[in-house]
């Protein structure tokens, strides 16, 4: 959304006729709550928080004066999807082409004016640089190529955002060119991908030397591979409809551009490596199943079901320690929590810690409701045809209350990070105020989102820049029917299950046992060795687009 030719008027008014709505004239009003489009006995509001851009023609066409601009907006349309709406008008006002269409780009600019000045508070990437895209063509199921040229270029071509793609060719290809990319080049980095690509490009940019500040360099994933975690928390932090087209919701994050904060994880290893992820770590069932299913990788997200039913049959328990820092002033995953933007209002001060009595029991369960059921899988609702034919009618459908609300929670958040919980020797006892539990486990898994791919709903209170990676304990002793409501569908309601325990935490150690049964240790779902690890997040570090 490069804004360019000057200062636009503002706000501007005319009055032309609208593409195939015949010889009437609508009286077309700019300001900063959005366009009003009045005519034909009616009136109709894009809401400048919908607007996308605003395309102009760019040649004379036959032996026509008419010069035409096309509004571009995404309004919802009801509480599932966003679906586009294109009102294209004609400037007849002068003799000649050349001065219709310089009216015509004048509400263009004002458009653009309108869309980065008044769409939001919230910093914005600088659109006068390039966006970066990385698109794996081997993700999931081998469409991310497919899904950019179909529904991400289109859009990105649509709202004037200037970028250059880049096709991974193997893996650790993107951490190899972020780690000696000229930054200052660029406005973000966008994945095309699965959650594994972003892994490559955030330890891509862990690995310079200014690393620091490189882990602050914008960022924005829009969904290509089987997991697809990020994404969808991102949805259902932002509360915009993910299912019926989870890459318009998230390629829209990208168009727009805002920026909000992102939690990240610094993990240390027995080998001094060290991982910064954006995700989850764990061990047990979910990374088992994550892991094993990667030869179903051809069915998408389907393969995590699949081999989750296999699983069943075969359940492993593996010997560990797991000490952790909890979370101080963490929000209880309260029964029934509506949302995480409603958590965050009200939970999320600082130094409200846990009641005493709370502040050493490990074993809680821990009740919410089911998230986002509603949400179907209707097809893609992106309309590719050339916006200056295309007319789509119709009143635009006013954002939610909700929605609104979400808006204002996650604008209302734009303040200071917490210190980091600094973290001791790997060969050194843990901090007297860190708890630690000894025992068999099925699963040790902890996110720092509500999702941990497309429909895994693993944390729903959980926000990206809460400061918590909630961690999720199953012991040994955890009854066969709470695994098998689990595999079944992990929706956000196992918390009500016996066995299931929750914990936000701020810093984290795992030493898995010493015994032969080695299972896989993952770090936003890829693979490292069966060694002890110990993480803690860096609160607010990273920044993700949203819009
Ligand atoms: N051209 C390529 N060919 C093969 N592998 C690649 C290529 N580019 C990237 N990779 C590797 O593929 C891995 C997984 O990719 P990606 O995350 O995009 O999709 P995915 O399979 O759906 O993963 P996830 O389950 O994490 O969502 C990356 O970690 C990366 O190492």
């Amino acid at each position: 959304m490069a804004e360019s030719g000057g200062t636009p008027p503002w706000p501007l008014t005319g009055q032309f006729r609208q593409y195939k709505r015949g010889t009437n004239l609508f009286n077309v009003h700019l300001n900063e709550t959005g366009v009003t489009v009045t005519g034909d006995g009616e009136q109709r509001l894009l809401k400048v928080t919908d607007l996308l851009g605003c395309v102009c023609q760019q040649e004379q066409q036959q032996q026509g004066t008419s010069a035409f601009f096309t509004l571009l907006a995404y309004p919802l349309a009801g509480s599932r999807k966003r679906s586009r709406k294109a009102l294209c008008f004609e400037v007849a006002l002068h003799a000649a082409f050349k001065d219709n269409l310089e009216e015509a780009h004048a509400w263009r600019r004002a458009v653009h004016h309108a869309i980065t000045t008044y769409g939001t508070t919230k910093p914005q990437v600088d659109h006068s640089k390039k966006l970066l895209l990385f698109i794996n063509p081997n993700s999931g199921s081998g469409r991310a190529l497919q899904i950019f040229k179909k529904q991400v270029s289109p859009l990105l071509g649509e709202a004037e955002v200037p970028h250059e793609v880049l096709v991974t060719e193997r893996a650790n290809h993107a951490t190899e060119v972020v780690r000696d990319l000229d930054l200052t080049q660029y406005a973000g980095l966008v994945i095309v991908a699965g959650d594994g690509l972003l892994y490559e490009v955030y330890n891509g940019l862990l690995a310079r030397p200014d690393w620091e500040a490189a882990i602050q360099f914008p960022v924005g994933i829009i969904p290509g591979g089987s997991g697809n975690g990020l994404a969808r928390s991102l949805a259902h932090w932002l509360r915009e409809p993910y299912g019926v087209n989870p890459v318009l919701a998230s390629a829209l994050n990208v168009v727009y551009g805002r920026l909000s904060p992102l939690d990240l994880v610094i993990t240390e290893t027995t080998t001094e490596k060290r991982i910064l992820s954006f995700l989850s770590i764990g061990f047990g069932l979910l990374a088992d199943i994550d892991i094993e299913s990667e030869r179903l990788r051809i069915i998408g997200d389907t393969r995590f079901a699949v081999w989750a039913v296999a699983r069943c049959a075969n359940l492993r328990k593996y010997q560990a320690t797991i000490s952790f820092k909890r979370g101080v002033g963490a929000p209880e995953p309260a029964p029934h929590a509506p949302s995480p933007s409603l958590q965050r209002s009200h939970t999320l001060q600082e130094g409200e810690g846990l009641p005493d009595t709370h502040a050493k029991r490990l074993s809680r369960s821990h009740s919410m409701q089911a998230q986002d059921s509603g949400e179907g899988e209707e097809e893609a609702c992106l309309d590719l045809c050339p916006s200056l034919v295309k007319v789509e009618d119709g009143a635009p459908e006013p954002v939610t209350e909700q929605a609104q609300e979400a808006q204002e929670h996650v604008e209302q958040r734009q303040d200071g990070a917490r210190p980091y919980v600094a973290l001791p020797g790997l060969d050194e006892p843990v901090p007297d105020d860190w708890e630690t539990i000894e025992d068999e486990f099925i699963m040790v898994h902890c996110s720092q989102h509500s999702h941990i791919s497309g429909d895994v709903v693993f944390a729903p209170q959980a926000t990206p820049e809460d400061g918590y990676m909630w961690l999720m304990l199953l012991r040994g002793s955890c009854p066969k029917t709470t695994i098998a409501k689990l595999l079944l569908s992990l929706d956000g309601r196992q918390l009500r299950y016996p066995g299931v325990e929750m914990v936000p935490v701020e810093a984290l150690r795992i030493v898995p046992g010493k015994g032969t049964n080695k299972g896989y240790l993952t770090v936003d779902g890829e693979v490292i060795p069966w060694t002890p690890i110990q993480s803690h997040v860096l609160h607010k570090r990273g920044r993700i687009m949203t819009r």
